[in-house]
Order: structure tokens, then C-alpha cells, then sequence
């Protein structure tokens, strides 16, 4: 027993002597590099708790469950300056809205940031891939995806229209009040199952299939461990969970199957579009990737992977667009002018991107509300970020290998000189001469912006464009006018988008 406490005490003082040497020589090769480029850090958030940094992390959760978090950054930004540092856990971890420093974390020397020391915990649950994986792995996935989507998006529309119809037949067209927010998640979902395993959830029929359901509630229980260990970061070999490694087994296996199906088909099938009824038609993911490999587990890697990021996103930017809309009843109407004369068969991806107003607002809403309102980056390799430091703001500032970056797209989408003179207004007429490049991101930008961005659009404007025909005005229904966040992996309204409509 005695040995035990020995032993246990032992580790504690090694474990914090390591942490001052790491310390000290971090902040001696700051001082070097501050010296050699002219760098200075950014202000500091005030903490009562300069080691680990508790009492911000403590303050991050409670702004997370008071569902301001958003506003608290913006209001930090306003107070420290676009980029500042603070040190939960012990870790520098930099907040930026600055347009520039967000192109050097994205583009310029995206190399140095990756996303594998914050996603990390996301490999047991989708394989290598696309979402965890930095370097090679995800120079390899996404070279494998990008032609299906590229296809998908000047696709036929056949895909989504079948979930389209069941969604109408959903929706109230008698001037009953409806949460718009269920909905949308049902028809993505539906969407993108198909998209993706080449077989839809079905989530919008009477009943959803017992695989699929069993398959959801398996990849929510693991999104949810995978949510938990990225909040541990290094301390997430505590979390040792049988339910988190049945849940990713379980969707493992879901997908073989379906891999297996796609991998049946026969070869010239596959090889030649012609023959291939399914790729005829439609562009199935699963179909597109076993066209290049017949290796089963980069497959499922690569399908899970794809599914983690798009699942719901698209469903996200719906509501909180018409979550604007239900405010705005003059917007609907302005849309409804621009459709005027046009029939459901005439909306292709050409001739919904030639609709500026309704693409206008779209982009207003993303603006705002961005689906995808923050995006972590760990610094990989020393990089210089080139604005923020010094008491002004005006000097680099130097990263290190182990530093988090946080872009925090929210308040880059309220930049007040790139949307002046109202950026906190729903204006979808500023977009006649807005031409943002790094202020607005709503897929993201650089390397790793989203390979989706056009299928998404499609998907979102089809149907805005479906609903706009039927109904003549929208009302809100929701005695809550502002827009509360409630952050998960997206941004979402908290108390979703409820409506009522009045047919056409
Ligand atoms: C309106 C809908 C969507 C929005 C707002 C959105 C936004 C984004 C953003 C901001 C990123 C960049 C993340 C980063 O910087 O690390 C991203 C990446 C990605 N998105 Fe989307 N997305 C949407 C829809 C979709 C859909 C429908 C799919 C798939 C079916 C998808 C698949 C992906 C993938 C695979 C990546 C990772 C790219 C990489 O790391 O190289 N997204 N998305």
C-alpha cells in the first residue's frame, strides 16, 4: 500500500515537473522567434488560473450550455482584439477571426495545422480518412472522393426528388403550425444515406428500416464517446467505454454490407456508365469508389468518414434559413417574384445558380447562421500567424508545435467593414456588391474546404425553390424572435424553425 502512495506521488511530481520544463523551454524558443521575426503574442483572455487554465475551461462550458457560446467569442473578439490566446488545460490555444490569419491556418500554410490532433478520437469510429487524417491518408481520400462529387452535383435531381415528395407529404399545408427542424434532418438524412451507401435510412416512411435505425442510434452513441474524448484531448485513455467500441463495430458492419452489395455488382457494370443502371441515373457514392478499389476496408473507411461530415449539415443551413424567413415574410415574397413562371421540372443546378436573389439569400443566412460556425486547428510545426500581436494588434504572431488555433467563422461573418454598415442585419440585398473572399466561409476555405459545397447548395436551393412554388406567404410561429445557438458538431437553432404557411 505504501509502495502504491509512493509510486503515486512519484508520478504526480515528475508529471509537474514536465509540465514547467515544457514550460520554460517553450516560452525560452517564443522569446527566440519573438526576437528573430519581430513577433509578439496576442492579448491574453484574463484567468485567475494561469497554469491549467481551469477557470476558462469552466467558463467555455458554461457559455456552451447558456447557448451564447458564439456571442461570447464575438464579444471576447471585440474586447481582446480578432485574435487572442488563452490556455485551457494548460494549452495556448489561439482564437482567430482575422481574415488573413485564417488564410495562413487554411491556405497559405495549411501544412502546419492539421486537424489530426484535435479529430483524432474520430478514427475508431470511421477509420482513416478524410475527417481525422492529415498528410498522405488524406491527400489519398480526398483525391478518392472529389470526382463523385463532382459528378453528383450536375447529377439528375432524380436522387432527391423521391425524398422530396415524402417530405411534402409531411408537411402541413393547412396553416398548421410546424417545426421545420425534424423535417429537414429526416429528408438529408434520407438523401444522404442514398448518396452515400447507395440505400436510403427511409426515415421519412411510416417506419424506418430496423437496420437503419439501429445503425443511427449506433453512430449517434459513437459521435457522441467521439465528442467526449476530443474534449479530454491527451487524457482520453481514461475513457474506456464497451458501449462506444459495439456502437462503431455496429456501423462497421452496416456499411460492409453495403460495400458488398456494390462490389457484387458485375465488373464491366461497374466500369462502363451505360450498362450501370444505378450510375445512369444517379451518382451513388459507394458505386463511384468500388469503380477504383475492391479493398473493403478503405471503402468503409471512406464512406463513414464522408457520412460523419455530411449527415446533417445541409439540414442545419435549411432551418436556419427559414428560421430568417418566418422573420422576414418580405424576403419570401421578393423570392416568390423571382420564380414566378417556373415549374418543379424546370429547376437543374444551372437554372437554380441563375437565381440571385434567392441565391442572395442563401448566402445572408450563411452569413449569420453558418451551419459550421468554428473549426479547430493543432499546430504541427512552427508557423507565424501575420496579425494580432503586440498591444496593437499589428505585429505576427509566433505558433508552436502543440498550440490549438480556433477560426471562429461566426464572428468573421460579422467583420464590420467587409458588411458594413449593419453586419448583425439579415440583408440579403448587400450581396448585390458584397464580394467577400476570406470574410465569408461558410464551407470553409483553402485545402480542406468542403468537396460537397455544390451538391449541399443544390440540395438547400431545390428545396427552398420547391416550397417557394406551393406556398404564398410564411409566418413564424415561434413566440422566441432571436436565434438561440445550440452548439453540437453544427450550429443549430435551439428552438428550431417553426412556421406555418399559406398555400399558393
Ligand atoms: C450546407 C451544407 C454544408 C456545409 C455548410 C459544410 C461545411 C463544411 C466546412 C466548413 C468544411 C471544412 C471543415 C474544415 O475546415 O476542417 C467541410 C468539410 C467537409 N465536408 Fe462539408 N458542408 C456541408 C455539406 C456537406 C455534405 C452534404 C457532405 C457530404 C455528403 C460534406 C462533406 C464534407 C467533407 C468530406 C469534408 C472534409 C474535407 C477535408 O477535410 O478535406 N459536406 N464542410
Amino acid at each position: 500500500m505504501n509502495l502504491l502512495i509512493s509510486l503515486t506521488l512519484a508520478s504526480l511530481v515528475l508529471f509537474i515537473l514536465q509540465f514547467y520544463i515544457r514550460c520554460i523551454q517553450r516560452s525560452y524558443s517564443l522569446k527566440k522567434a519573438y526576437a528573430r521575426h519581430g513577433c509578439a503574442s496576442p492579448k491574453n483572455l484574463p484567468s485567475k488560473d494561469p497554469i491549467f487554465g481551469l477557470d476558462t475551461v469552466v467558463e467555455n462550458v458554461k457559455t456552451m450550455k447558456n447557448h451564447c457560446r458564439m456571442r461570447a467569442i464575438q464579444t471576447q473578439a471585440r474586447n481582446y482584439g480578432h485574435t487572442f490566446q488563452s490556455f485551457p488545460f494548460g494549452r495556448r490555444t489561439l482564437t482567430t477571426t482575422s481574415a488573413r490569419n485564417i488564410q495562413t491556418v487554411l491556405s497559405l500554410e495549411h501544412e502546419k495545422f492539421g486537424v489530426r490532433p484535435i479529430r483524432g478520437p474520430a478514427e475508431a469510429m470511421t477509420g482513416p480518412g478524410i475527417i481525422s487524417n492529415d498528410g498522405k491518408v488524406w491527400e489519398h481520400a480526398r483525391a478518392m472522393i472529389r470526382p463523385a462529387f463532382t459528378r453528383a452535383q450536375i447529377a439528375d435531381r432524380e436522387l432527391f426528388d423521391a425524398h422530396i415528395e415524402r417530405f411534402f407529404s409531411l408537411l402541413p399545408t393547412d396553416g398548421t403550425a410546424v417545426d421545420l427542424q425534424p423535417l429537414f434532418d429526416r429528408l438529408i438524412l434520407d438523401a444522404s444515406s442514398e448518396f452515400i451507401f447507395g440505400e436510403s435510412f427511409g426515415s421519412l416512411l411510416p417506419s424506418c428500416p430496423i437496420d437503419s435505425q439501429k445503425f443511427l442510434d449506433s453512430f449517434n452513441n459513437a459521435q457522441k464517446g467521439v465528442g467526449i474524448r476530443v474534449l479530454l484531448g491527451n487524457m482520453r485513455f481514461l475513457m474506456r467505454d464497451r458501449n462506444f467500441s459495439e456502437s462503431c463495430k455496429l456501423i462497421q458492419d452496416y456499411t460492409q454490407k453495403h460495400i458488398d452489395r456494390a462490389l457484387q455488382q458485375p465488373q464491366q457494370q461497374k466500369k462502363s456508365e451505360e450498362d450501370s443502371a444505378i450510375s445512369q441515373r444517379k451518382c451513388i457514392l459507394v458505386y463511384e469508389l468500388a469503380k477504383e478499389t475492391s479493398d473493403r476496408s478503405l471503402l468503409c473507411n471512406q464512406l463513414l468518414n464522408v457520412f460523419f461530415a455530411g449527415r446533417d449539415t445541409p439540414a442545419v443551413a435549411l432551418t436556419n434559413i427559414f428560421f430568417l424567413l418566418a422573420r422576414h415574410p418580405e424576403v419570401w415574397k421578393k423570392c416568390r417574384g423571382e420564380i414566378q413562371g417556373l415549374q418543379k421540372e424546370d429547376l437543374t443546378f444551372e437554372r437554380l445558380k441563375s437565381l440571385r436573389y434567392i441565391q442572395h439569400v442563401i448566402n445572408e443566412a450563411m452569413r449569420l447562421y453558418p451551419p459550421v460556425a468554428a473549426q479547430t486547428r493543432g499546430c504541427v510545426a512552427p508557423a507565424i500567424l501575420p496579425t494580432g500581436g503586440g498591444p496593437d494588434g499589428s505585429r505576427p504572431i509566433h505558433v508552436q508545435s502543440g498550440d490549438t488555433v480556433i477560426i471562429n467563422f461566426f464572428t468573421l461573418h460579422r467583420d464590420s467593414k467587409m458588411f458594413a454598415p449593419d453586419p448583425e442585419v439579415f440583408r440579403p440585398e448587400r450581396w448585390i456588391d458584397a464580394r467577400p473572399t476570406w470574410e465569408f466561409l461558410p464551407f470553409g476555405g483553402g485545402a480542406r474546404h468542403c468537396p460537397a459545397q455544390q451538391l449541399a447548395l443544390f440540395w438547400v436551393a431545390y428545396t427552398l425553390v420547391r416550397m417557394l412554388l406551393i406556398f404564398r406567404e410564411i409566418r413564424n410561429e415561434d413566440p422566441v424572435e432571436d436565434f438561440v445557438e445550440n452548439m453540437k458538431l453544427n450550429m443549430e437553432s435551439l428552438n428550431g424553425a417553426k412556421v406555418s404557411f399559406v398555400s399558393v
